[in-house]
C-alpha cells in the first residue's frame, strides 16, 4: 500500500520516518510523495589516463570523480550528455516496513533532466541523503540550482517489516552518507575488497 500524504504526515509526526528539513509541508507534502530539493554538493566526472575504471578497484573509482560544491543561489549547468552525482538537501530515516522510491519530477523530466539512471530503492533502514544520479537526455544545457525541489519520495508499506534491514549490522555501505557518494561496489564480498 502507497502511503497517502496524510499517512505520510502520520509518520512523521510518530518520528520513525524522517524527512529532514521539511521548510514548508504545503509545498513539499505531495498527494502521495513527498518533495526533496537539490543539495550544494556534486561529484562530476573527469577525462582520465584509466583505461578503464574497474568497478572493484576503489581507489580508479575515486581518480575519477571530482568533488564541486554550489552555493545555493548559483546554478550548476547540466550539459547534454553529461551525467553526475547530486545529492538531496533532506536526510531521511526509512523504518523497517517501508520501502521508499527515488522518483523524478515530471517538469524536470520535460526538460530531459533525469534523477536516476538506474537506482530508484531507498531501503528499509536506510539512513542518509540519497545521492542523485543526475543527467541531461536533452540537446540544451539546463541549470540546476541547489536547493529546488528536484525528486520526490514514495513510500510503500511492506507486508512485514524487514528482519534484516539496511544497516550497518548488515555491513550496508551506504548507511549514513552525506553529499553524493560514488560507487562504493569495491567492498562487495564477492569482489573481496580494494586490490
Ligand atoms: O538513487 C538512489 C537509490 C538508493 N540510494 C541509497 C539508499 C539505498 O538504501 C542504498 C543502497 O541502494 P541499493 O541497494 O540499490 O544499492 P547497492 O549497490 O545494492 O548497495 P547495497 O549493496 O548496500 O544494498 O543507497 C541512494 O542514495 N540513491
Amino acid at each position: 500500500m502507497i502511503l497517502s500524504d496524510s499517512d505520510i504526515l502520520s509518520r512523521l509526526a510518530e518520528g520513525d520516518l524522517v524527512v529532514d528539513p521539511i521548510d514548508d509541508v504545503d509545498m513539499q507534502v505531495q498527494p502521495a510523495s513527498v518533495d526533496l530539493r537539490l543539495g550544494t554538493e556534486f561529484l562530476e566526472f573527469q577525462r582520465t589516463n584509466i583505461s578503464c575504471i574497474h568497478p572493484n578497484r576503489e581507489h580508479e573509482v575515486s581518480e575519477y570523480v571530482r568533488e564541486t560544491h554550489v552555493p545555493e543561489g548559483d546554478d550548476f549547468i547540466l550539459h547534454p550528455g553529461d551525467f553526475v552525482l547530486g545529492t538531496t538537501k533532506e536526510r531521511v530515516a526509512i523504518p523497517d516496513d517501508l520501502l521508499a522510491t527515488v522518483e523524478g519530477r515530471s517538469s524536470l523530466g520535460r526538460l530531459a533532466v533525469v534523477i536516476h539512471a538506474t537506482a530508484g530503492i531507498v531501503d528499509p533502514g536506510y539512513e542518509g541523503q540519497i545521492t542523485l544520479e543526475l543527467s541531461n537526455l536533452g540537446t540544451a544545457p539546463v541549470a540546476l540550482t541547489p536547493g529546488m525541489r528536484i525528486s520526490q519520495l514514495v513510500f510503500t508499506e511492506m507486508k512485514s517489516p524487514a528482519d534484516r534491514p539496511y544497516g550497518v549490522e548488515r555491513g550496508s555501505k551506504y548507511q549514513g552518507q552525506r553529499g553524493p557518494q560514488a560507487s562504493r561496489l569495491s567492498s562487495d564480498p564477492e569482489f573481496g575488497g580494494d586490490e
